[in-house]
């Protein structure tokens, strides 16, 4: 079976679901491979908006998947990774049409960065969600600071990066990291949240997306995501960053 699902609603959604519960939704490889087949469908007239979520309830998605990517040692076989999923990140930001990350569960890590490059973040009230890369001595490797640092006040950006900690959706939605919470039915929630948008002209939605990614473009975020995933690389190779590794995957 494959670790993700993608789903073409009629109303226009399309949900490309992380499917690794077992594993709280850590992203390998072949989840990769999934956000790449899923932005690819994206594409398709009758998609109109794009979500992104995990899963059961327990994670929205934990980051990248520690036990596949612990064999990375060196600064050159880190940026490898980093860098595929990095560009997944930006063509989810670039995406010409609006993003949700639907979190049903907690966001950790990359699982952040991967919620931080959606146009619109909703969670369940009782998620908790954070940045936690600081305390595995690196930083975000898949651009995810960089996105984050467009999207929030830069003092909530940096709190949520430099205290490395899970955060509840009361500071979350505070901080404006989350736009709404709910209980229930997670993709229930997600069509009453974007109600208004979904009976709009897909043409509506791409062109005022449009607006942010001629921003985003005249700004270089693609040539500061580079410089971000290059400094984590670096961070990578540490022999600090494989103990903490270690010590997770040994507990
Ligand atoms: C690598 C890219 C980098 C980036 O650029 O951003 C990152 O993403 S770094 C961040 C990596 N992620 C983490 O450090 C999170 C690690 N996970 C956790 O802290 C917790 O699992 C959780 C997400 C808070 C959930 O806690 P809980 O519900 O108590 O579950 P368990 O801890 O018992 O986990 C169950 C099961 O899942 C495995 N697991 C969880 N996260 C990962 C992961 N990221 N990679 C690989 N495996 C993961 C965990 O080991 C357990 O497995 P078993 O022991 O085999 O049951």
């Amino acid at each position: 079976m494959k670790p993700y699902t993608i789903e073409i609603h009629n109303d226009g959604l399309l949900v490309f679901t992380i499917n690794r519960p077992e594993k709280r939704n850590a992203i390998n490889y072949e989840v990769m491979a999934g956000l790449e087949e899923a932005l690819l469908l994206a594409a398709d007239d009758q998609v109109k908006m794009f979500v992104v979520t995990g899963a059961h309830d327990q994670a929205f998605c934990s980051g990248g998947d520690l036990s596949s990517f612990h064999h990375l040692k060196t600064e050159e076989e880190a940026y490898t990774m980093l860098n595929r999923m990095s560009n997944l990140l930006v063509s989810l930001l670039f995406l010409p049409k609006p993003t949700v990350a639907l979190l049903n569960g907690t966001a950790v890590g990359g699982g952040c960065e991967l919620a931080s490059s959606c146009d619109f973040r909703i969670a369940r009230t009782d998620v908790k969600a954070g940045f936690i890369q600081g305390t595995l001595n690196i930083t975000t490797g898949w651009g995810g600071g960089t996105i984050l640092s467009e999207k929030l006040l830069p003092a909530d950006a940096m709190k949520m990066l430099m205290e490395a900690r899970l955060f509840d959706t009361v500071d979350l939605m505070e901080m404006g990291f989350l736009q709404s919470t709910f209980s229930g039915d997670p993709i229930e929630n997600c069509r009453k949240f974007l109600n208004r948008m979904l009976v709009l002209e897909v043409e509506v939605l791409k062109a005022y997306k449009q607006l942010y990614i001629n921003k985003w473009k005249y700004t270089g975020v693609q040539e500061r995501i580079e410089q971000e995933v290059r400094n984590c690389s670096v961070l990578w190779q540490g022999e600090a960053h494989h103990r903490q590794v270690a010590k997770f995957l040994n507990k």
